[in-house]
């Protein structure tokens, strides 16, 4: 897995500020535009499994919740994880071992993995009270944890956290400024 160095560093800043017995769970970092797609392709013919009836606009925007396109300009100059700038992760327990409980698996692509939804759905959900507090609140640590680096979160997922890249630029309004990981390798390794 690749990200870049001043990603790593501000991740491994994060893991300083952890409780002692967390640790981060990291699923993705840098991808090529090539895997971007596969993952597109991947997510949209799952979703054409389950919701049949979609139109192709429909069936599109759907699948954007929960992938960026690999080539779509209008909404990402570089999609955030060809940047080199997202990252796709989650908490777990040094002692046990095991992921904390989010309330829905990694690259779920359903509402439940929305960040706020259990701070807001409580009562459409059949978790328990006691496991819905767990869920709300090991995302908020995850969520402070990460936005007190400078990180911002995908609202679709809790596990997507963006920095300098197109997904952090439009949410915060700024400029993005990290372009293509990939292009950039390909420059210094000639093609
Ligand atoms: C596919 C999922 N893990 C993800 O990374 N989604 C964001 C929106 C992306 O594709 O950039």
């Amino acid at each position: 897995m690749y990200t870049r160095k001043s990603i790593l560093k501000r991740i491994n800043n994060v893991v300083h500020n952890l409780p002692d017995n967390l640790g981060l769970l990291i699923f993705d970092a840098f991808r090529t535009k090539e895997t971007q797609r596969d993952i597109f392709n991947r997510f949209q013919l799952e979703i054409i499994k389950n919701k049949p009836h979609l139109s192709d606009e429909q069936l599109h925007q759907e699948v954007r919740k929960f992938a960026a396109h690999p080539d779509e300009p209008s909404r990402f100059a570089v999609p955030p994880h060809n940047s080199g700038g997202s990252i796709d992760l989650a908490l777990y327990d040094i002692n046990t071992q095991q992921q904390l409980d989010f309330g829905s698996d990694f690259d779920d692509m359903t509402v439940v993995s929305a960040t706020d939804y259990f701070e807001n759905n409580i009562k459409n959900t059949n978790f328990s009270i006691t496991r819905t507090n767990i869920v709300k609140i090991n995302r908020r640590i995850l969520y402070h944890a990460m936005t007190s680096q400078g990180f911002v979160n995908f609202e679709n997922e809790w596990w997507h956290y963006s920095l300098g890249d197109c997904l952090w630029a439009q949410m915060l309004n700024l400029d993005w400024y990290y372009l293509s990981l990939e292009q950039e390798v390909l420059k210094i390794m000639g093609d």
